[in-house]
C-alpha cells in the first residue's frame, strides 16, 4: 500500500507541479461521502450528509458546537464507522470504500494514507521531537535510521532544525504543533485531517502554524481538511463548509452542488 511514498519533503518546484496536476478540475474526488448518518443514542451527529473533496483542496469545516464537525472528520478518516452511508477514498494506486473495511484495515489506512493533527495529545511527552516524528514511520515498518533521517528532514523543512532532541515540555505550543505536522506528513500521507490544530495557540502563532500546515499539504498537492471555530483559520483555507445539526448548510465552493448537498441529497 502507498508504495510510491517519499519520506523526504519534495523540492518546491516538484511540489508546485504536483499541486497543479492534482488540482485539475477533471481529477476525481479524493474523498466522496454519500448519505452519512451517525447517531449516539437520541443524538443525531450526522443526518444524511454528502460531500466531495478533491485532491489539493484545503477545506475548513465550521459550525456551532455539537453540529457534527468532529464526527464528520472521524467518519471521513475511518476512525469511526457511520451508521449508514459510504465514504470512498481515491488516492493514486488506492481506491477503497473506507466504511466497509475491517477495523484492522482501517487502522492500516489511517497509518499509511492519512495524517492527523489535533489540538493536542498525539505527541508522546517521553520522546523527543525527532522520535515523535520518526515513530510514525517506524509503526509502518520503516527501520529506525531511515525513519529518523526522514523525520530530521521534515523538522528542518518546518523550521525546527536544531530542536530535534527537545521533548514536548521544552517546545512552545507553536513548535509542538509543527512537530505534530511533521509527524502527520512524514509517512507521505495523501490526506491530512486536522481538528482544531490551532485551538491552544494565540492568533499570531495560529496564523504561523496554519501557514506551515497549508504549505506542507496543499503546497505538495495533498489534501487538507480542518475542523475549526476560528474564522482566521477558515479564511486561510480554499473552501469553507458550514454544518448545522449534522448537515451541511453552506459550501463556499457554491453552485448547484452546494445547494444539493445542503439539502442532504445526492448530487
Ligand atoms: N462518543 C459520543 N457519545 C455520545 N455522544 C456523542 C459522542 N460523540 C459526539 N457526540 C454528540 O454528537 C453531537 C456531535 O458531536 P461532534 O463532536 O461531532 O460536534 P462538533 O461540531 O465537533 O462539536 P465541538 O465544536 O463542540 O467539538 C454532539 O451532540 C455530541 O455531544
Amino acid at each position: 500500500m502507498n508504495e510510491n511514498r517519499d519520506f523526504t519533503p519534495a523540492p518546491a518546484s516538484t511540489r508546485a507541479s504536483a499541486a497543479g496536476l492534482l488540482r485539475h478540475p477533471s481529477h476525481p474526488p479524493v474523498l466522496s461521502a454519500r448519505n452519512l448518518t451517525k447517531t449516539y443514542g437520541p443524538t443525531t451527529a450526522l443526518a444524511g450528509l454528502s460531500l466531495d473533496i478533491r485532491a489539493g483542496e484545503s477545506v475548513a469545516i465550521m459550525g456551532a458546537s455539537g453540529s457534527g464537525k468532529t464526527t464528520l472528520l472521524h467518519v471521513l478518516a475511518g476512525i469511526i464507522a457511520p451508521d449508514s452511508g459510504q465514504v470512498h477514498l481515491n488516492l493514486p494506486g488506492q481506491s477503497v470504500q473506507v466504511e466497509a473495511l475491517a477495523e484492522s484495515a482501517r487502522s492500516r489506512l489511517r497509518r499509511e494514507a492519512f495524517g492527523f493533527v489535533f489540538q493536542q495529545g498525539l505527541l508522546i511527552p517521553e520522546l523527543n521531537a525527532l522520535e515523535n516524528v520518526a515513530v510514525a514511520l517506524m509503526l509502518n515498518g520503516a527501520p529506525r535510521p531511515a525513519a529518523e533521517q526522514a523525520a530530521a528532514g521534515w523538522l528542518q523543512a518546518l523550521g525546527l532544525g536544531g530542536m530535534e532532541q527537545r521533548r514536548l515540555g521544552e517546545l512552545s505550543g507553536g513548535q509542538a504543533q509543527r512537530v505534530a505536522i511533521a509527524r502527520a506528513q512524514v509517512t507521505g500521507a495523501g490526506v491530512i485531517f486536522a481538528d482544531e490544530p490551532t485551538g491552544a495557540l494565540d492568533s499570531a502563532t495560529s496564523a504561523d502554524v496554519m501557514q506551515v500546515l497549508l504549505e506542507s499539504t496543499i503546497g505538495a498537492g495533498k489534501t487538507l481538511i480542518v475542523v475549526t471555530h476560528d474564522d482566521g483559520v477558515a479564511a486561510s483555507c480554499g473552501r469553507v463548509l458550514t454544518m448545522r445539526d449534522g448537515r451541511l448548510t453552506g459550501d463556499s465552493a457554491g453552485g448547484v452542488i452546494a445547494a444539493g448537498l445542503a439539502r442532504g441529497g445526492n448530487q
